[in-house]
Formats: C-alpha cells, structure tokens, sequence
C-alpha cells in the first residue's frame, strides 16, 4: 500500500506506510489481550503485543523482538491474521500474525496494564484498539476450532 503526500510545490511524494505488526498468541483456544498502560489517550484499550518494525528488520524479527520486550516470552510466529488495517491517516498500518509461546515461557505484563487469557466468546469483553476490531473478528475461528 502507498499514501501520497502533497510537498510545498505541489507534487506528490509516495511514502512507504510504516508497519506496526502484532502478535495474536494463542493458546489452549485462548489469545492474549493486553491493556495498553500509555499514552493516556490509548491507555486501558486492548491491543495485541508488537510494535513498529525498525529499519531493517524483518516483520517476524521485530515480532519477536517486541515479545520478549513486552512479555518476556520467546514466540514462533505462524500465518497471518485478518487484515492489514490502516491507521494514522494511512501513515502507518496494522499487520497481525498468529504466534504461539515457546519453552514454557509465562507472559508477564513488563510494559502493559493488564493482560488477559480471553476464550472465542469473550473477546467482546474488551475494548480493543479501533485498528484491531477487524482483526479480532477474523481472529475468532482460528480459537472456535477444536
Ligand atoms: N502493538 C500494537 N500497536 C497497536 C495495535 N493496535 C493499534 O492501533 N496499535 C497502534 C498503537 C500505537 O499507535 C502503534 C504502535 O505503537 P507502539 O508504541 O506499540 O510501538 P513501539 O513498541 O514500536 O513503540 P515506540 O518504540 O515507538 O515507543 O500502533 C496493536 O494491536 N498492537
């Protein structure tokens, strides 16, 4: 996807959007939520673990990375989930993948409010992010399965 900026001499400029991407961990039919503990205005909302991916990196590096840094857990990041959302006007967009916990590693709450084991049924619990609703809605039959 590309935004198109309008510069002082009216010609547009193409930007890249940057990618934040997220991780969807799943376990036992369940997904970590977290409670976004800053900046006030997002703070209580919920949100999957991540963050932008840096210069360089790769989308399933900046995962992991993001994962130990927020929840001290190590990850194996699987497929996509859901759509790329845009946000910030188009400036950034959201990229989410599946990804399960490895070696036993228990999540701990190093940067978020809260976090939350939540089954298919009670995803409705939350108030999640506004990028993150189509997500979660896609999100939902990969925990109905058996
Ligand atoms: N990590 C994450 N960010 C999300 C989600 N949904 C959503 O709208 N966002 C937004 C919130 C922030 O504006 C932006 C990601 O910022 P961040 O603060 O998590 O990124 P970061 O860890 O790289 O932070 P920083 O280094 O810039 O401080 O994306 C989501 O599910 N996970």
């Amino acid at each position: 996807m590309r935004t198109e900026r309008i510069t002082d001499g009216g010609q547009s400029e193409r930007r890249e959007p940057k990618v934040v991407v997220g991780a969807a961990i799943v376990s036992g039919g369940r997904v970590l939520a977290c409670a976004r503990s800053a900046p006030p205005e997002v703070a209580g909302r919920w949100e999957f673990p991540g963050g932008k991916v840096e210069p360089g990196e790769t989308e399933t590096a900046a995962l992991a990375r993001e994962c130990v840094e927020e929840l001290a857990v190590r990850v194996e990041v699987g497929d996509r989930v859901g759509p790329d959302v845009r946000m910030a006007h188009g400036r950034s967009l959201l990229r989410v993948y599946a990804a399960r916990i490895l070696g036993g590693d228990q999540p701990q709450a190093l940067e978020h409010a809260e976090l939350r084991w939540l089954t298919a049924d009670e995803l409705d619990t939350v108030t999640w992010l506004p990028a993150d609703v189509p997500i979660v809605a896609a999100l939902r039959p990969l925990l109905e399965r058996p």
